[in-house]
């Protein structure tokens, strides 16, 4: 008789991975983000990367930085984690406690929106604006709401 295989991937893993193929969704030249919210029973409930909102024709906008907020991206694109939070099509009250796998450290806008639907938990792959205001900001944020953050790394496979 055959033995079940051992070495299955966590679910750590799992649902990174999951926020890792989000994120090549992303049209941004610079930064592709991704978002995966699963529930305590390990089911996802929902994913997002970082892009305009849908209706918004993205050919139209800019890509780039600029000092113009007209001709910055970052006043069209909507982020990873706010996608994932819009994107659910279940019942608010079961993302309490959920936790959110996200390819780079939230934002301070974004943890005020995780803060908001009561997300118990953020893992992260990156955190590239370790120390700048935002996400010295967004740390407080989380960490004042009692919102646990960790990163983790992903293996080569
Ligand atoms: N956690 C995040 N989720 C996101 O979806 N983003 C998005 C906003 C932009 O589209 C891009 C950042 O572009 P840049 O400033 O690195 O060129 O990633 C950014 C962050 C950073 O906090
Ligand atoms: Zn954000």
């Amino acid at each position: 008789m055959s033995k079940k295989r051992s070495d299955v991937i966590s679910w750590d893993e799992f649902f990174m991975r999951v926020a890792l193929a989000a994120s090549m969704r992303s049209k941004d030249p610079n930064t592709q983000v991704g978002a995966c919210i699963a529930d305590t029973n390990h089911r996802i409930l929902s994913v997002g990367y970082n892009g305009t909102p849908s209706a918004l024709n993205d050919d139209d906008f800019p890509w780039g930085v600029s000092d113009d907020p007209l001709a910055d991206k970052h006043s069209y694109v909507v982020h990873a984690e706010a996608n994932a939070v819009l994107n659910y099509r279940g019942s608010l009250k079961d993302m309490s406690g959920a936790t959110v796998y996200v390819t780079l450290f939230p934002c301070n806008e974004c943890a005020k929106i995780l803060a908001q639907v009561g997300i118990g938990e953020v893992v992260y792959l990156s955190d590239k604006y370790d120390g700048t205001e935002g996400n010295l900001i967004s740390k407080r944020i989380l960490t004042s709401c009692g919102i646990r953050f960790r990163g983790m790394e992903l293996a080569e496979r």
